[in-house]
């Protein structure tokens, strides 16, 4: 067992940052892990070497066609795995669709060689999916953590949350998805989903992602770290007192 292993049957709150420079103010802030967005750090991989933070790290490439701004896709999979062999990851983020080979941008070969040698090195698979657009009804959403859970270890989904409905839809499929036994992390994007992001680990949600600085949100939605700390930890805690 490494210092840096994460536990995923617990919340995990993860500081989202283009610099591991942040991990002590991180730390600070309470947060569980780093998400370290390499798609957006200047020389992610010289950060990674010179890392001597305590915070274990999630590592994100995000392709630029699921929203990040990586647009080498040889080049972003090669970085993820080179990052995946470092001891301080304990967590890689895969696109689904990379991995499942649904979308034509995507090198799933390598996407899944990536995925095969964090399994070696012990490292968590995240299978996200996003959607920028909106919030598919509930059984299509249920789908969608289904097969993320067939791609990862953890399926991640996050939607833009419209209205309230669509926030409700989003939570119904986090309960039902993890009644069912799956591992799961899910959030609603925009103003609408933004308190999805507290709500959604009493449902089973397994990460939730904040900013250091609320200027550096990576995405639209994000509660600042220290504020998703209380409310998840406050809704959480009350939530197993009263035993349901
Ligand atoms: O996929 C996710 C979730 C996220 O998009 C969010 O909505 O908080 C933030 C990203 O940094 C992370 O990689």
């Amino acid at each position: 067992m490494s210092a840096f292993d994460l536990n995923f049957d617990e919340f995990v709150l993860a500081a989202s940052t283009d610099s591991l420079a942040d991990e002590p103010a991180a730390r600070e802030a309470v947060a569980d892990a780093v998400e370290f967005r390499l798609d957006l750090a200047a020389d992610p991989l010289d950060q990674l070497a010179g890392y001597d933070g305590e915070l274990p790290i999630i590592a994100t490439n995000r392709a630029a066609w699921e929203g990040g701004e990586a647009t080498d896709e040889a080049g972003r999979l090669d970085t993820l795995a080179t990052a995946v062999e470092h001891d301080a990851v304990a967590a890689v983020d895969l696109e689904c669709r990379a991995l499942d080979g649904s979308v034509a941008d995507a090198d799933t070969d390598t996407a899944r060689d990536v995925r095969a040698s964090a399994r070696e090195a012990g490292v968590t698979v995240i299978a996200s999916i996003h959607d920028f657009e909106s919030t598919p009804p509930v059984a299509e959403l249920t789908e969608r953590l289904r097969l993320g859970s067939e791609e990862g270890d953890i399926a991640k989904l996050a939607t833009t949350a419209h209205d309230r409905g669509d926030a409700l839809d989003l939570l119904t499929a986090t309960h039902r998805a993890t009644a069912a036994g799956r591992t799961v992390a899910t959030m609603g994007m925009g103003a609408a989903g933004q308190h999805t992001r507290a709500v959604a680990p009493v449902y089973g949600s397994k990460i939730g992602y904040a900013p250091v600085d609320p200027a550096d949100a990576t995405a639209p939605g994000q509660y600042p770290l220290a504020t998703l700390r209380e409310v998840v930890d406050t809704l959480t805690t009350a939530t197993a007192n009263n035993d349901v």
